[in-house]
């Protein structure tokens, strides 16, 4: 499914967060969406996963605008891995991540295998089968992320958006999750502190003070001018040897 946004604004208690924000996801990329803490990268997944309402402007799913989408059609086509979700009931993992099938449930179409299946699979891809049945507060913080990340996958959505999703992953996970995510056939928005890893992505965008100030390529975008200006550090970019690939060396800030 194609996300787009047209002139999307936000406001708290008349403060803008978001200005004028116009960007186009085509079906199956995987966006990287960049920027310095506070400039709206979480503000922005959540228009996009119709969880705050624009002040102005609209997120269109396709061609459809989002505000005239069901909360089903959305939940069924949209899946949010937020940056602190938590939860103090006593559940284990195979029931968090069984929460991702709740939007295809009704009477008529009751929990069956195939959703068994669904939660399995999902639960190998993170590498949390073997805790299945693991209470949810007994986890660690990647732990936790990596079975948040199995619910927004059995969720089987059309468009995953991801805040920070290697946030309080070891490095292996991190790579191993970001890999599966630029593997799935769907559309994807993902905001990254790790410039590095976000030059895998298809396309990035830089957010800055509410305002998508670049898109595009990632080479293109993240050029040291841009590090310096936005980003605040000097750095240097450098071609790996072995393979071609920019590398972003970050000396000191600014
Ligand atoms: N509900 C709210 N009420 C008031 N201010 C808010 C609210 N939500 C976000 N903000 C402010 O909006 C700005 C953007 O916040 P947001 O969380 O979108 O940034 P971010 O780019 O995701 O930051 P980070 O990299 O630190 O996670 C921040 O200054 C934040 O304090």
């Amino acid at each position: 499914m194609r996300l787009t946004t047209e002139q999307l604004a936000w406001s708290v208690h008349g403060t803008p967060l978001l200005t004028d924000v116009n960007l186009t996801v085509e079906p199956g990329q995987t966006f990287g969406l960049v920027g310095p803490n506070g400039s709206g990268k979480t503000s922005l997944l959540r228009l996009l996963a119709g969880l705050n309402k624009p002040k102005s402007g609209r997120v269109l799913v396709d061609h459809q605008p989002m505000h005239t989408l069901k909360q089903r059609a959305i939940a069924q086509y949209i899946a949010l891995v937020e940056q602190q979700a938590d939860t103090t009931d006593r559940i284990t993992v195979r029931q968090v991540v069984s929460l991702g099938r709740t939007p295809f449930l009704s009477a008529l179409r009751p929990w069956s295998t195939e959703d068994d299946a669904i939660v399995a699979q999902a639960l190998r891809d993170v590498d949390m089968a073997h805790m299945t049945d693991r209470l949810w507060h007994t986890l660690s913080g990647g732990e936790r992320q990596r079975v948040h990340i199995a619910r927004a996958l059995a969720q089987q959505p059309k468009i995953l958006l991801l805040d920070e999703p290697t946030n309080h992953l070891d490095i292996r996970h991190q790579l191993s999750i970001l890999e599966l995510v630029r593997q799935l056939p769907i559309t994807v928005v993902i905001s990254l502190h790790d410039l590095n890893q976000a030059m895998e992505c298809d396309r990035i965008g830089v957010m800055d003070s509410g305002r998508l100030i670049d898109s595009g390529q990632p080479q293109d975008v993240l050029t040291a001018n841009r590090l310096e200006q936005t980003f605040g550090v000097h750095a240097r970019v450098i071609d790996d040897p072995a393979d071609g690939k920019q590398i972003m060396l970050f000396r000191s800030a600014i």
